[in-house]
């Protein structure tokens, strides 16, 4: 596994905003979560990201307990991320803001860093200021910085939000190439773009784990009906 969660848990004073979620996933292994507002999702990921501390719980990355780590130690160990704002710099250019998200020696990685730009289909703005991209190059080149760090892991903080209907199409072209060597936890709302990006959905509920199967499983599961529904299932 390179992912195996177990436990898992955060407070906020009286509110368990996580309670008690178990969660592996295989190497390369696509995987959804989902869930209503409120549901812990941005949560589980900023304790897998290491932005957060889990109350209870431990986090095995690779076989390695990483619950202690910081954030910085992780993404270098192989997990990488977006956010639910994407976090750009905005006075470097897009190619300089892909050449930090690869956290190696400058010159060395120009070559490779036009390429990530291309992945995402950024080539043509390589020299543009971040900060004078649209909103959805910006989540373009987040996905290009996270990928240029060789991620084994990559987590997705709800990509298609704020995104035109034509861009959520790129987006959804762009996971689709994604390389099979990156496992992705992708948190989002639109289950269009998860139902085909999918192997596997997890659903949370009021912080805890309600459902995990197939796409077809998901889509047939009263657990995840009643979720949405607002009803505790
Ligand atoms: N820093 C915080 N302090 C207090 N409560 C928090 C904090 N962060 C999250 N919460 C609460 O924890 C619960 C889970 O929040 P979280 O953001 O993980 O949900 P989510 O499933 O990502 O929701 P959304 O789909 O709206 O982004 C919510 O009730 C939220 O208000």
């Amino acid at each position: 596994m390179i992912l195996r969660v177990e436990n898992l848990g955060r407070r906020y004073g009286d509110l368990a905003a996580l309670d008690g979620v178990a969660l592996q996933l295989r190497p390369g292994e696509r995987r959804a979560l989902i869930g209503p507002n409120g549901a812990g999702k941005s949560t589980l990921l900023n304790l897998v990201a290491g932005a957060q501390r889990p109350t209870t719980g431990r986090i095995h990355f690779n076989d390695r307990d990483v619950t202690r780590i910081g954030p910085a130690r992780r993404a270098r160990l192989g997990i990488g991320r977006t956010h639910q704002h994407p976090a750009v710099y905005p006075t470097l250019t897009a190619m300089d803001n892909v050449l930090v998200g690869a956290r190696r020696p400058w010159g060395r990685l120009r070559p490779n860093a036009r390429e990530y730009l291309a992945t995402v289909g950024l080539a043509d703005v390589a020299g543009v200021r971040a900060g004078s991209l649209s909103h959805g190059q910006r989540r373009q080149l987040e996905l290009a910085m996270a990928l240029a760090g060789e991620p084994a892991l990559l987590l997705l903080d709800e990509p298609a939000a704020g995104l035109a209907p034509p861009e959520v199409e790129l987006l959804a072209g762009l996971l689709a190439t994604m390389p099979k060597t990156v496992a992705v936890l992708l948190v989002e709302h639109h289950l269009d773009l998860v139902y085909g990006f999918a192997d596997n959905v997890t659903v949370l509920h009021s912080g805890r784990h309600v459902h995990t199967g197939t796409v077809a499983e998901t889509r047939r599961s009263p657990e995840v009906k009643a979720a949405y529904a607002g009803v505790t299932p």
